[in-house]
């Protein structure tokens, strides 16, 4: 169960993750596009996961049709926009909302800082219109390399003010966090916050190799770091926050089942772990689901559960005084 006094967050949400289906129609026709299905039912096969993927890259690819709509910045500043007003319908009140602006871009050339630019209009209209708290974090998309990914980091750093944090997403069996020292000393240099994406097709390594070589403060999953009891101790002490992904988990194949799932064993071991998304409308999930059906079915009890929910705020790139405000609104109802 949510805790309705305390502030509900979501703090790994791929905005380009969560296009609505409708939408993807809507725009294949306002800009003449080829899409595989003309009608929502039928076109949900492609653009949802129906059934359990075999491993993360199969499931990555049920992304690509709501970027290839993206036939302009409008269009980009549409789905951001859609995305807070997603966010509010699930009572959110706090996102940090991620996107990697040349995946975006990629399908029709779009320009890349161009694509920050209509994303951030698009959330910060959004924001003020359904009154949720929003953050963006920038993705660097290892799956193109790094030439691509020092694009998306060009692309970020000319709105860096606007933006809070960064991350590597993709594919991370084919491009190790090893290839992206350089960008990510920039990052820092930038004086951005750093959340990796890692020990989900990778092993407990490429989260210590996260942390250590990239300056992960957070980590995206993680659920490897249940194999290295060395690295538990490490994110617990650290307080390096886990943001945990269940349904997205199972339709990776990362986890077999929600019992088996590492998120309960993190809380146990007082890792500070929360209940996220990933990308809702790929998955078909939203995060009330998270917490009110995939959570039990992996094991946490509602303490675990309420626990979670603090562990989001917690874990939040926002200033304690921030938090605090959040807080205080939530209460105060
Ligand atoms: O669960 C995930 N694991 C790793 N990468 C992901 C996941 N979901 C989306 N992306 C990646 O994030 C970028 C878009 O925001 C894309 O690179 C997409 O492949
Ligand atoms: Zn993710």
């Amino acid at each position: 169960m949510i805790d309705t006094t305390l502030p509900l967050t979501d703090v790994h949400r791929h905005l380009d993750g969560n296009i609505r289906a409708q939408t993807i129609l809507d725009l294949g026709r306002q800009y003449n596009l080829t899409l595989p299905a003309q009608s929502l039912e039928t076109l949900i096969p492609h653009v949802q996961v129906t059934e359990n993927e075999p491993d993360l890259v199969s499931f990555l690819s049920k992304l690509d049709w709501g970027v290839k709509v993206l036939a302009s910045l409008d269009a980009c500043r549409r789905v951001a926009f859609e995305n807070i007003e997603d966010a509010a319908r699930n009572g959110l009140h706090y996102v940090e909302l991620r996107f990697s602006p040349g995946y975006m871009a990629m399908t029709h050339q779009l320009p890349v800082a161009g694509v920050v630019e209509a994303v951030i209009a698009g959330v910060r209209e959004g924001c003020k219109t359904f009154n949720v708290e929003a953050r963006l974090i920038g993705i660097m998309s290892r799956t193109f390399g790094e030439e691509a990914c020092l694009q998306e980091l060009e692309a970020l750093l000319a709105h860096r003010d606007q933006i809070t944090a960064v991350d590597l997403a993709g594919d991370e069996l084919g491009f190790p966090g090893s290839l992206f020292l350089s960008h990510f000393n920039r990052a820092r240099d930038a004086g951005w916050h750093i959340t990796v994406h890692a020990g989900e097709a990778a092993g407990p390594e490429s989260i210590w190799q996260a942390i250590r070589e990239l300056g992960a403060e957070r980590i995206g999953h993680g659920v490897k770091a249940v194999e290295d009891p060395a690295l538990m101790d490490f994110l617990a002490e650290q307080r390096i926050g886990i943001e945990s992904c269940l349904t997205s988990n199972i339709q990776t194949s990362t986890v077999a089942t929600l019992a088996q799932h590492p998120l309960k064993t993190f809380l146990e071991h007082g890792v500070m772990a929360s209940l996220n998304t990933d990308d809702p409308a790929v998955q078909g999930v939203d995060i009330i689901h998270e917490y009110t059906v995939a959570a039990s079915l992996a094991g946490l009890s509602q303490a675990q559960i309420r626990q979670a929910q603090i562990n989001g705020l917690e874990m939040a790139f926002l200033t304690p005084a921030e938090k605090q405000a959040l807080r205080d609104k939530v209460a105060r109802g």
